[in-house]
């Protein structure tokens, strides 16, 4: 795992849309302290064995072949010449606690399969591409849910989890070497496949916007064990999940960009003991885009009014990540960051 990093990732440069509270760097007890952490973290279990991780990465490459070669077919199923087939591509990018790198032993892998505009959602994902799954010995409990939110595909290959969405992109060909993050590549697609971005997109924000990654790392892997230890990492009982520890671990990094993630994580307690709520939590300014999305904004939009603890999405189109918050989850919460902070201070 290495020594621990200190804050000099970005030369400088200040992240977030305020300054830093204090650009104060760590004293040798920080170093200690910081190593006892990484040290705990690791007997706890919460990191993977090196097999897990490279049997993980293969999973991948072959994931990314199969999506490939079923581009292809769908291609030369649908009549195009054979130089148009042998240009179609499609890419798979991960994204959640595996892209960030804060996730467990036996965790799934978030991922995103990108297409392009001949490859439609309906006939060619939840069609072809889960007909081609199914026939795979190494595929099991595959489970299409084409009408959620969300559209996904859930199955395991080789034992590992995968979540799998989808994105039609108005391109005809998907260059391998793609980037997501600029905003013209919703240009034209549908909202299914905004929502499917947004993930990726939210991801990369994150891992661009704070200033030292592998500390935001190590103090977002201690803030998840501590808010499942808590019985408050939940998305659908109304507390938190993955993306909002991660947002929230962010901005603590944002604010303090040359602490270790000792210091960093006692920061957390206190800047969010005493954060006035509604005020939102934001890695960066909103932006409004052109594409004319909906992005969160109280004073526009009446139902974004009532979002008791909004956590923003740094890529565009922004949205509050925790609208599933209630008085009295958020209560709750409160009172642990409380509790957490007191703990901190002795
Ligand atoms: N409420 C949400 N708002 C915005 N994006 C979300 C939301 N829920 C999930 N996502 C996106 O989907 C990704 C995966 O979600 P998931 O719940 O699997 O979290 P995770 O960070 O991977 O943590 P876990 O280890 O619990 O799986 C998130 O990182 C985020 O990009
Ligand atoms: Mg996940």
């Amino acid at each position: 795992m290495g020594s621990p990093g200190l804050g000099t990732g970005n030369s400088g440069q200040r992240l977030g849309i305020t300054e830093p509270i204090s650009l104060g760097g760590p004293t040798e007890y920080d170093v200690i302290k910081t190593r006892e952490l990484e040290k705990y973290l690791q007997n706890v279990g919460l990191y993977e064995s090196q097999e897990e991780a490279v049997s993980r990465e293969e999973v991948l490459g072959r994931l990314d072949q199969i999506v490939k070669n079923w581009v292809k077919a769908i291609s030369r199923a649908k009549g195009l010449n054979e130089q148009l087939v042998q240009e179609a591509n499609a890419k798979i990018f991960t994204f959640g606690s595996y892209r960030l790198g804060v996730h467990g032993p036996g965790a799934d892998i978030d991922t995103l399969c990108v297409g392009p505009r001949h490859a439609t959602r309906e006939e060619d994902f939840f069609g072809e591409l889960h007909k081609m799954l199914s026939e795979m010995p190494e595929v099991s409990e595959l489970h299409p849910v084409p009408d959620a939110h969300v559209p996904i595909m859930k199955f395991k290959f080789k034992g590992v989890s995968i979540d799998l969405l989808y994105a039609k992109l108005s391109l005809w060909v998907i260059p391998e070497d793609l980037d997501i993050s600029q905003d013209s590549i919703l240009q034209n697609t549908d909202d299914q496949t905004v929502r499917s971005l947004n993930g990726c997109r939210v991801t990369d924000q994150i891992l661009r916007l704070v200033p030292n990654i592998q500390n935001f790392r190590t103090t977002l892997r201690c803030m998840r064990f501590w808010a499942k230890r808590r019985g408050v990492y939940s998305n659908v009982a109304g507390f938190l999940g993955g993306i909002n520890w991660a947002l929230l671990v962010a901005r603590i990094c944002q604010l303090y960009p040359n602490a270790l993630p000792n210091m960093l994580v006692s920061r957390f307690f206190r800047v969010y003991t005493q954060w006035r709520w509604p005020n939102p939590v934001m890695l960066c300014a909103i932006k409004e885009g052109s594409l004319g999305l909906q992005v969160w904004d109280p004073r526009k939009n009446p139902k974004d009014r009532y979002h008791l603890m909004p956590i923003i999405t740094p890529a565009y189109p922004s949205m509050n990540s925790s609208y599933n918050v209630s008085s009295s989850t958020l209560r709750i919460m409160t009172d642990e960051f409380q509790r957490g902070s007191e703990i901190c201070e002795v």
